[in-house]
């Protein structure tokens, strides 16, 4: 229900709030970006919602979903059934300290973020229920960003962070952020609000490690390709071949890197599949690195489909280079100059024909595999079918992917100029650690290794562990 009249902007002349039926009434001060996106999400979901500005005649309320009321910060406090957010910066809260009478007996939710990480002073929630004693301070939605309230993806896989030292107001916000179609996650009392409020300056905590291996996968195999193709040929015989650095050796090394970044997502697996059955059990704990390393397959996974998606198009724009004109054009001239007519090779139409088909068909399962890693896709899928995508269609990328190598290499590797200087051609390198996931898929897959596994992964444990000392539950992600 829209205002009719914007309230007058003198913020204590209350004017009663039309009261129509529907969910509870939240209150919350402040109409900025938070507001805004927090309001969608709360009409969304059933509630009502009054917002109190400082001065109301300044905020067009077209920004605001339909149902919204906008008045001033003291009318948003009394027309609140329970709870009032403080969508304001924690700079500004000294400010409302005029509303704590009003506010008195309600529950105060604060969602501001740190500025910085390791302060030493005292939380932003701490401050503001000093400052508000006779309310319940409750500390909670910090951790979402305006953009992913809007989206309003009731998915329930959202966590939403949540402390206070008083456990009914906590309750209720606890009850309301479910309502909202988030996972709350009670932290504890109010002392907890200093880490929740540094839990969003963490910049994408589970990338580090799968980007800093890619990254250096990709130094190396631009290293080696550079050595190899420029530098060795320029000390050796002057050859000039540093028109190769912007493109082509960079078309070099991403391949490399897809392919053994894709490996990388599928070792893991295997090594674990090999330590439980080593161990006769599953319940021991997986060493700390392999915990990690198995955690990280998802980031290992798209990253690896960035590099053969920046393969696919580098390789797209090959022809579009100038240095391709001339070479053709140097080619056809010296063709012409030796009166070849026909310069048709069979075996090399099937060869690059092969090997683009392969390439393209290993990118677009790796697309379904990037697509389905999306929660909102993945949580669509049931267990056997995620297995299948994640297990099934990842093998089938990575072999497609390894024959799109071979078939590029086709019969190079066995001649004497693929090695040059004693430096093998850099696919081979590159086909090392696939061929050892695959080889070991494949062993893994004998029906003698397979029954056991299973027997193994359904509780089942050799004779040596059957002690009850042994019971550690395995790693979180131990699931392989
Ligand atoms: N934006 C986001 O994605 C997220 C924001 N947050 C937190 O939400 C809080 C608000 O952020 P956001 O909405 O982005 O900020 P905005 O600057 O967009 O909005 C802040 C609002 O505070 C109100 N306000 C009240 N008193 C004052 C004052 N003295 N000076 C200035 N403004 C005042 C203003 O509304 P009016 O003029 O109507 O009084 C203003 O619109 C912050 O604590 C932030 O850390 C937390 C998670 C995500
Ligand atoms: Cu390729």
């Amino acid at each position: 229900m829209k205002t009719p009249l914007l309230a007058s902007s003198a913020p204590d002349a209350p004017e009663p709030l039309p009261r129509c039926p529907g969910g509870p009434v939240i209150g919350i001060i402040g109409s900025g970006d938070f507001s805004r996106s927090l309001s969608i999400r709360l009409v969304a979901s059933g509630f009502r919602v009054v917002v109190g500005s400082r001065d109301p005649s300044r905020v067009p309320i077209g920004l605001f979903p339909d149902g919204v009321e906008l008045r001033s910060q003291g009318e948003a406090v009394d027309g609140a059934e329970r709870v009032v957010f403080a969508a304001v910066y924690p700079e500004h809260y000294h400010t409302l300290v005029g509303l704590r009478e009003r506010l008195a007996g309600k529950v105060l939710v604060d969602v501001s973020n740190a500025a910085r990480m390791n302060r030493v002073e005292r939380s932003n929630a701490e401050k503001l229920a000093e400052l508000f004693p006779q309310s319940g301070v409750v500390k909670a939605f910090n951790v979402v960003s305006a953009w992913a309230l809007q989206g309003g993806a009731h998915d329930g896989s959202r966590q939403v962070l949540i402390c206070s030292d008083c456990s009914d107001s906590k309750a209720a916000v606890l009850q309301l952020s479910r309502r909202l179609g988030f996972s709350p996650v009670d932290v504890g009392g109010l002392c907890a609000s200093r880490e929740v409020e540094e839990a969003p300056l963490h910049l994408f905590p589970t990338w580090g490690g799968p980007v800093l291996v890619t990254f250096l996968l990709f130094l190396f195999f631009y290293g080696y390709t550079f050595i190899r193709r420029v530098l060795l040929p320029f000390i050796d015989k002057g050859e000039n071949n540093f028109t190769q650095l912007p493109l082509v050796a960079v078309n070099r090394a991403l391949p490399a890197v897809a392919l053994v970044t894709l490996a990388l997502v599928y070792l893991p697996g295997l090594a674990a599949a090999v330590l439980q059955l080593g161990r006769g059990t599953k319940y021991q704990r997986f060493p700390v690195w392999l915990d990690v390393w198995l955690c990280r397959r998802k980031q290992l996974g798209l990253l690896s489909f960035l590099c053969a998606g920046l393969h696919a198009v580098y390789s797209l724009c090959l022809t579009l280079r100038r240095a391709a004109g001339y070479t053709l054009l140097n080619a056809a001239y010296r063709q012409v100059k030796a009166g070849v007519e026909n310069s048709w090779v069979e075996q090399q139409v099937w060869r690059s024909d092969l090997y683009l088909s392969c390439g393209i068909l290993g990118f677009g399962v790796l697309a379904l595999l990037a697509v389905t890693s999306l929660p909102s896709v993945g949580n669509a899928l049931n267990w056997r079918e995620f297995t299948f995508v994640q297990s099934g269609l990842g093998y089938a990328a990575l072999t497609l992917s390894v024959m799109h190598t071979l078939f590029f290499g086709w019969d190079f590797a066995f001649l004497p100029e693929a090695y040059p200087y004693f430096l093998p051609p850099m696919y081979l390198l590159a086909l090392v650690l696939p061929c050892v996931v695959l080889v070991g898929r494949l062993v893994l897959a004998l029906p003698c290794l397979t029954v056991r596994l299973t027997k193994i992964r359904r509780g089942w444990e050799s004779a040596r562990h059957r002690r009850p000392e042994n019971l550690d539950a395995p790693g979180h992600c131990g699931d392989v």
